[in-house]
């Protein structure tokens, strides 16, 4: 059981340091940042975008918007999102997290957001995310 555990947190990069010694207290866990998911087994990471820069693409042909605390390039998922570009025009530009949590969208939904992550706020800016990748809210990307 112990080992089963051990294997999943190594496969999600999750784990002590050292993998010979058993249960060392001082082992630290490394909690990977936010990764955009490039294949399954190639992690890399995305870059801090400030409030402020997310609030210079608040157009129709260069939407950013903010969803629990990371950074989405919609410009071109606008035309196809099945809400409509409404919606997510509403809050081009700025943070979207209790429009986008109150629409109750589906496990398939949340899982294409990768495909737009460009970035993440930094730690000063996080709402809903803080300290070892604290989530404060439930339904939300890995
Ligand atoms: C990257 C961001 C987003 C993605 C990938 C996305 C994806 C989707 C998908 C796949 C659906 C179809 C229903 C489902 O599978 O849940 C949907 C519906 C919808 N989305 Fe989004 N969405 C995004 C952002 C937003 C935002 C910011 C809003 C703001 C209000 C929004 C509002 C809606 C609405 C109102 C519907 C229609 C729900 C219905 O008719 O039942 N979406 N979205």
């Amino acid at each position: 059981m112990a080992s089963a555990l051990t294997n999943l947190l190594q496969s999600l990069r999750i784990g002590p340091l050292s993998s010979t010694s058993k249960s060392n207290p001082n082992d630290v866990l490394i909690i990977p940042k936010v990764e955009k998911m490039k294949s399954k087994t190639e992690l890399i990471e995305v870059p801090e975008i400030t409030l402020e820069e997310v609030a210079q693409h608040d157009s129709f042909d260069d939407c950013w918007i903010v969803i629990y605390d990371r950074v989405y390039d919609v410009t071109q998922f606008l035309r196809e999102h099945p809400g409509g570009d409404d919606v997510i025009m509403d809050h081009a530009g700025r943070d979207a997290t209790i429009a986008f949590h109150g629409t109750g969208h589906s496990r398939h939904a949340v899982e294409m957001m990768r495909h737009y992550l460009i970035g993440q706020l930094p730690d000063m800016q996080c709402i809903f995310r803080s300290g070892q990748n604290k989530v404060l809210s439930s339904g939300i990307p890995d």
